[in-house]
């Protein structure tokens, strides 16, 4: 195994940058540059080949076993200038055995090691992404290792299944006295339940991780720019007195609450025999009807036109300013800006409840193939002990896929995907 080392914090000037070595000559390294190293952590003059001091840094070693890759590692505190950490990156670079490493090499180093498995390794790439509080929860719930603990529990209660089958098959031509197929039955039931609302929950998941759409829909001139322009805090979408003045849809995403969201704002909904008008509300109504929630701002007294509201969406008066009767906004003044906020925030965030363990289309992807599995295999327990053989065989293959989950199984395939997220020095 080579000695790999990497920049592990952000390029660029800073307080304090983080250089580590990881890998068996990682203490070999830092004895060549330190002279001698701490027992766990101190200050030390790091120097180069010729003895010329390149920084004083604050190191911290970790033994076998005991760091995030599992190998011994050398972390190097340093000023975090450009020239220092060059500096050192090229005297590492020409110490023999090492080499820089590759993007995501630390992490695949630690799951190669068993210090996280493939859903922590997940989550630990969205926590490095995480901008919004959900965000950095949902990742921190990954990375803590809930999924495994959770295909933990599936595995424990499948493989019971399967060795009751398996006990039967063993006796097939004994009388066998119990009738293992209601306990069977129930343990299936249980994990199949388990997985239809943690499958359910990835929508959601996906939804924390990359953002929902929230849309502004209504007629031409109904204020829906200005409105997105105040939300945004900036001039994202030009506004104007004249009715059918946007017609792309503009995109801002932003942080409401806690919660990633990009707000859309859209064509004026109306009838119109202007071409390229028409176009801009064809695109409307798709990405609106698309939209995880859409806000209808409506013009006094008029009623929605082209779209009908959902159950969920918000329907407001713009130019609360002028005078309206109900619930408001303006966006030229901000008035009821902050109760449309909470509305939205209220909505997003009681779905945001639903998200579960399992975050993302690969997971959803696995737990689907388990409960295909466990459906055939329910079958095949009603099917009598004749059948219990292939019954178990389902079970095997349920548990192979939930393994997937957290990388028991080989998953070398997906494992480049997964890291092609990571940068240098993860
Ligand atoms: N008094 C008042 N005028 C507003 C408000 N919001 C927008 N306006 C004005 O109403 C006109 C239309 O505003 P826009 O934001 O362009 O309206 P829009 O709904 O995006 O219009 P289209 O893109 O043409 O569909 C502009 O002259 C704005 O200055 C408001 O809250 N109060
Ligand atoms: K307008
Ligand atoms: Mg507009």
């Amino acid at each position: 195994m080579d000695t790999v080392f990497a920049l592990a914090s952000a390029r660029g000037r800073a307080g304090v940058a983080v250089i580590r070595v990881s890998g068996p000559l990682a203490l070999d390294a830092g004895i060549a540059l330190c002279g001698s190293l701490p027992g766990s952590r101190g200050l030390r003059t790091l120097v180069d080949a010729s003895g010329e001091v390149l920084d004083e840094a604050l190191v911290l070693v970790f033994g076998e076993g005991h760091s995030f890759t599992g190998e011994a590692v050398v972390e190097f505190q340093v000023h975090g200038s450009t020239a220092v950490t060059d500096a050192l990156l090229r005297r590492l670079g020409e110490i023999a055995g090492l080499r820089l490493a590759e993007p995501g090499e630390f992490t695949r180093r630690a799951l190669e090691n068993g210090r996280l498995d493939l859903a922590q390794v997940e989550g630990l790439a969205d926590l490095i992404d995480a901008e919004t509080e959900a965000q950095r929860m949902q990742a921190q719930r990954v990375l803590s290792g809930a999924l495994g603990k959770k295909a933990d529990e599936w595995r424990r209660d499948l493989i019971r299944a399967a060795a009751l089958l398996e006990a039967t098959i063993d006796f097939a031509d004994e009388e066998v006295p119990v009738d293992v197929s209601p306990e069977v039955t129930a343990l299936i039931d249980r994990v199949q339940q388990s997985l239809a609302t943690e499958r359910d929950g990835v929508g959601i998941a996906e939804r924390i991780r990359d953002g929902f759409e929230v849309a502004i829909v209504g007629p031409p001139n109904a204020g829906k720019s200005t409105l997105l322009n105040a939300l945004a805090g900036r001039e994202a979408a030009i506004t104007s007195e004249m009715a059918g003045t946007t017609r792309d849809v503009i995109e801002v995403r932003m942080d409401l609450g806690g919660l990633p969201v990009t707000v859309l704002d859209t064509a004026g909904l109306r009838a119109t025999d202007d071409l390229v008008e028409g176009i801009g509300i064809k695109r409307a109504v798709e990405r609106a009807g698309a939209a995880d929630l859409r806000v209808f701002l409506l013009s006094d007294g008029e009623a929605p036109y082209g779209m009908e509201p959902g159950p969920d969406d918000i329907v407001v008066q713009g130019k609360a300013d002028l005078g309206r009767q109900g619930f408001a906004v303006s966006g030229r003044t901000g008035a009821g800006l902050d109760e449309l906020v909470s509305r939205i925030q209220k909505v997003l965030s009681a779905r945001a409840a639903h998200a579960g363990t399992a975050i993302r289309e690969r997971h959803r992807l696995a737990i689907i193939r388990a409960s295909e599995a466990l459906e055939n295999a329910r079958i095949e327990v009603s099917g009598g002990p004749d059948r219990a053989e292939l019954a178990a065989e389902e079970l095997r293959s349920a548990v192979r896929a939930l393994d997937s989950l957290v990388g028991r199984v080989d998953v070398e395939n997906i494992l480049d995907e997964i890291f092609a997220s990571f940068c240098l020095g993860k």
